[in-house]
């Protein structure tokens, strides 16, 4: 279960919504993570409870050099960081990030033992003109092709149409797209891969349509975006069955 705050909150009231989660009864079989802005990476990994993981939003593909602006999986290791969000749509569409660099980023990251989230998902025009498999295929492969152990990799779900837009997958249509991935990661990489790896839902949840979302066999959790910055995000955490 993944909270990805985006570019919001400062100081103050970033640690009033940890306060709130360090206080929360959390169900114990539900791993919480949380990606705050970078800047605020080092506050709230030192506040949080320890059980809860903290996230980057982003990474780049080298250890370090002159990349201004960017931040190396080392670096967030360095501080104690072990998640990273990766190939998040907003990443591919304004900053233009390609599949290939995603997966470089990717193979990156884990390769020096950074977790990885890794977000894949259609866009409308791409759904309403019946693309939405070829699109999650071509994103899936791009990251099959740098990387072979899966165990530390996470797949969001995150159609475009519903990132920010109120306008919620059905739980049958995320269900669907769901079941795609893992019969991709079955017949492309390993069956072992296709029962282990989570693949978590994002795009619109919030405490009231969590619970539909998450009774999906193939739905493992969800990345929330703007539902995390409310205290309703443990509402959402304890939808998980
Ligand atoms: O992009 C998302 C999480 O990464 C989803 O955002 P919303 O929950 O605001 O739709």
């Amino acid at each position: 279960m993944a909270r990805n705050f985006k570019m919001n909150g400062t100081k103050l009231p970033l640690q009033t919504l940890i306060n709130n989660l360090n206080a929360g009864q959390l169900k114990s079989n539900v791993e919480v993570v949380i990606a705050p802005p970078a800047i605020y990476l080092d506050q709230v990994r030192q506040s949080v409870r320890k059980d809860i993981g903290v996230s980057a939003q982003n990474a780049f593909n080298a250890t370090s050099g002159a990349y201004t602006g960017e931040i190396s999986p080392e670096q967030l290791k360095d501080i104690g960081i072990d998640w990273v969000i990766l190939g998040h749509s907003e990443r591919r569409e304004i900053f233009k990030e390609s599949d290939e660099f995603i997966a470089s980023k990717v193979a990156h990251a884990l390769k020096v033992g950074v977790k990885v989230i890794a977000c894949i998902g259609e866009k409308l025009e791409e759904r309403e003109s019946g693309k939405t498999f070829d699109v999650i295929t071509r994103q899936l492969a791009a990251i099959a092709k740098e990387i072979s152990d899966w165990s530390n990799v996470v797949i969001a779900y995150e159609p475009v149409w519903a990132i920010g837009t109120g306008k919620v997958a059905t739980p049958e249509q995320a269900q669907e797209v769901h079941a795609y991935i893992r019969k991709w990661l079955k017949e492309n990489v390993s069956e072992q891969v296709a029962e282990n790896t989570r693949i978590i839902y994002g795009g619109s949840v919030n405490g009231a349509n969590c619970a539909g979302l998450a009774k999906q066999p193939d739905i493992d959790g969800f990345l929330v975006g703007g539902a995390s910055l409310k205290p309703e995000f443990v509402t959402i955490v304890n939808s998980h069955v």
